[in-house]
């Protein structure tokens, strides 16, 4: 692979490549923190290290029109007086290269003692982009550093992407991310037998509120607001403080939702937005800024879906359960599948994380 034309090779950099990991992972989980509250933008994580490799202070992108994380993690080292041993920065995301809400992260840290500036991704935002140029342009050119060209942190690029993954698609496509979330019996049914809301384990529902949490938006029928009534709140974990309104699109297209329960979604922090086809649900939301929308719906619904290729992420949370809750066997374990293409920012939900890829560990 062609080393990336701003870039010095790895060989070069200073900064001890396990300090390096460890602080990649620290800002990715710091990132991950606010998915679901930075619409338009992406959440982007920023670690800062002293000469040592030692993590000095972390911070994230909390919500558009706050700073940037490389100019919150600035700030935060300022604030905690350790500036001046600031030595290398690690960021997921290439740092931005215009004044858009805020002024350029890449000026930021040329007025700082920042020397090393590691990237997990370029910025797909054309407008925004080219930190790296200005960083590495002379004179007092600062060493950059991206993980497409360090084979041995793969690992990390990968995340990067996936943080990004939904952002990066409304960019350079104008669409918003989708994920399905469906959840089966054993029968293959998606409907609760009577009496119950649900027959998902409590680490699925804490998954699936995870990933309420992490998304701009929620897609739904009109079949499943008739049925349920559902809410679309976030329980089992905390959600953001002060996000934006969540949108929520409802493909309604006879008209049968009652306007009561618009009413009651908007006064509890919803944006309703109404569309007449489902294949322009992905354009107008990111035209209304949603980087990452989820599907809860029905059985009719998801065919659409599926049958239009409308999707990204197709999380299916199955039970080992049959109609007769009661003989359920105690060991019995939910699985989660995902089927996806490439890049997927459900690979950073915690929960999701062990069970994707070992079913055995959870529940
Ligand atoms: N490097 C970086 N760090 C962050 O924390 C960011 N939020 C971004 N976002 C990029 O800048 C654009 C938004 O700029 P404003 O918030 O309007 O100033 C966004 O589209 C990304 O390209 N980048």
């Amino acid at each position: 692979m062609d080393a990336s034309p701003h870039t010095s090779m790895i060989i070069n950099a200073t900064t001890d490549p396990g300090a390096v990991r460890h602080a990649f992972r620290a800002a990715i989980d710091a990132a991950v923190a606010f998915m679901g509250a930075t619409a338009p933008n992406p959440p982007v994580g920023c670690a800062l290290l002293d000469a040592e490799g030692q993590i000095l202070v972390t911070a994230a992108h909390q919500r558009a029109g706050t700073p940037h994380a490389e100019a919150r993690a600035l700030s935060l080292a300022r604030a905690d007086g350790v500036i001046d041993r600031v030595r290398t920065a690690i960021v997921t995301l290439e740092p931005c290269n215009h004044t858009g809400r805020t002024p350029p992260c890449s000026e930021a840290l040329r007025d700082s003692p920042v020397r090393e500036v590691w990237v997990g991704v370029p910025d797909p935002h054309a407008a925004a982009a080219g930190g790296m140029a200005r960083l590495t342009a002379a004179p007092d050119a600062r060493r950059c550093i991206v993980l497409r060209d360090v084979p041995e942190l793969s690992d990390l690029r990968q995340a990067c992407e996936d943080l990004i993954a939904p952002f990066a698609r409304r960019i350079t496509d104008g669409r918003a991310w989708i994920t399905v979330k469906q959840a089966l019996d054993a029968d293959g049914s998606m409907i609760p037998p009577t009496g119950r809301t649900t027959f998902s384990r409590p680490a699925s529902l804490t998954l699936a509120h995870r990933l309420r949490r992490a998304t701009d938006a929620i897609i739904t029928g009109a079949g499943t607001v008739l049925a349920d009534h559902p809410r679309f709140t976030v329980r089992h974990l905390r959600d953001h403080d002060g996000r934006a309104p969540r949108l929520l699109v409802l493909c309604d297209r006879r008209g049968r939702v009652p306007a009561h329960y618009v009413a009651e979604m908007e006064t509890s922090g919803f944006r309703v937005l109404r569309c007449e086809t489902l294949e322009a649900v992905p354009a107008h939301l990111a035209a209304h800024g949603a980087n990452w929308a989820m599907i809860e719906a029905g059985p009719g619904l998801l065919r659409e879906v599926a049958r239009l290729g409308l999707w990204d992420d197709w999380l299916t949370i199955r039970t080992g359960a049959g109609r007769d809750m009661e003989e359920r066997d105690a060991k019995d374990r939910d699985r989660w599948e995902v089927r996806h293409r490439g890049a997927t920012p459900l690979r950073l939900l915690p929960e999701s994380r062990g069970l994707i890829f070992d079913n055995e560990r959870m529940n």
